[in-house]
């Protein structure tokens, strides 16, 4: 039987919530030098706080598999669902934290949103324990901040080792990005 993890899912995910909050709060302000100084001091604070928790690899929270983007700061939320083995539908809203210039998202976040979306989906219904082996991506059309977007995402086939998987987020019928990637199973004690 499996220990049960020390930590509570669902107050993390507040904590994380509220950090994503700093994060695009931070990307929209200019505060004076003092206010400045005195923030600093109260997320070094913070920071300093947190480190009293510092866990081993395994243990930590923001690599709860089960959990996925919620726990994860660098990560971005999005909520999905399988609709069959091979196939799955979800939502996602970028935010200003996530944006380049001109309301558009920044080219470096989508193809993280990809990783982790076909990869999390490859590892439910394809091979779990698999690496990212390539990953294109297109721009089709700008992807907006501040918007409920659709991400749809197939595996192609499996040969082998390899799942080859496709992904898309649309604006109701625009295309913004679409991504084809493979991902490769691990053999066993491949590090
Ligand atoms: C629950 C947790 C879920 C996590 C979700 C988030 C997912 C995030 C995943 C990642 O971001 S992983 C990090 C980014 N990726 C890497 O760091 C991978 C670095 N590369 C490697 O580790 C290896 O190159 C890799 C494991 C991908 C493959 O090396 P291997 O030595 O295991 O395999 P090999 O080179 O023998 O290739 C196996 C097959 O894949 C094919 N292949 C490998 N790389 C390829 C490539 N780039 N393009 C096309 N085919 C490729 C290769 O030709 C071959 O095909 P065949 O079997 O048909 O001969």
């Amino acid at each position: 039987m499996t220990e049960a993890p020390a930590y509570d899912t669902t107050s993390f995910v507040d904590l994380i919530d509220a950090f994503r909050d700093l994060q695009e709060t931070l990307c929209l302000v200019a505060p004076p030098p003092a206010a400045t100084l005195e923030l600093t001091a109260a997320v070094a604070d913070v920071t300093k706080r947190l480190k009293e928790f510092e866990a081993p690899e395994g243990h930590r929270v923001a690599r709860d598999r089960e959990m996925g983007s919620d726990v994860h700061p660098m990560l971005v939320k999005y909520e999905a669902t399988d609709t069959s083995d091979t196939s799955l539908a979800g939502t996602v809203t970028f935010n200003h934290a996530h944006m380049g210039g001109g309301g558009a998202v920044h080219g470096g976040v989508i193809p993280m949103l990809f990783d982790d979306l076909l990869g999390m989906f490859v590892s439910r219904r394809g091979q779990p324990n698999s690496r990212t082996a390539f990953l294109n991506v297109n721009y089709r059309s700008v992807t907006p901040v501040l918007r409920a977007l659709r991400v749809d995402a197939r595996i192609e086939k499996i040969e082998g080792r390899k799942t080859f998987v496709t992904g898309t987020i649309s604006d109701g019928y625009l295309v913004c990005a679409e991504a084809e990637a493979l991902f490769v199973r691990l053999l066993p004690g491949q590090p």
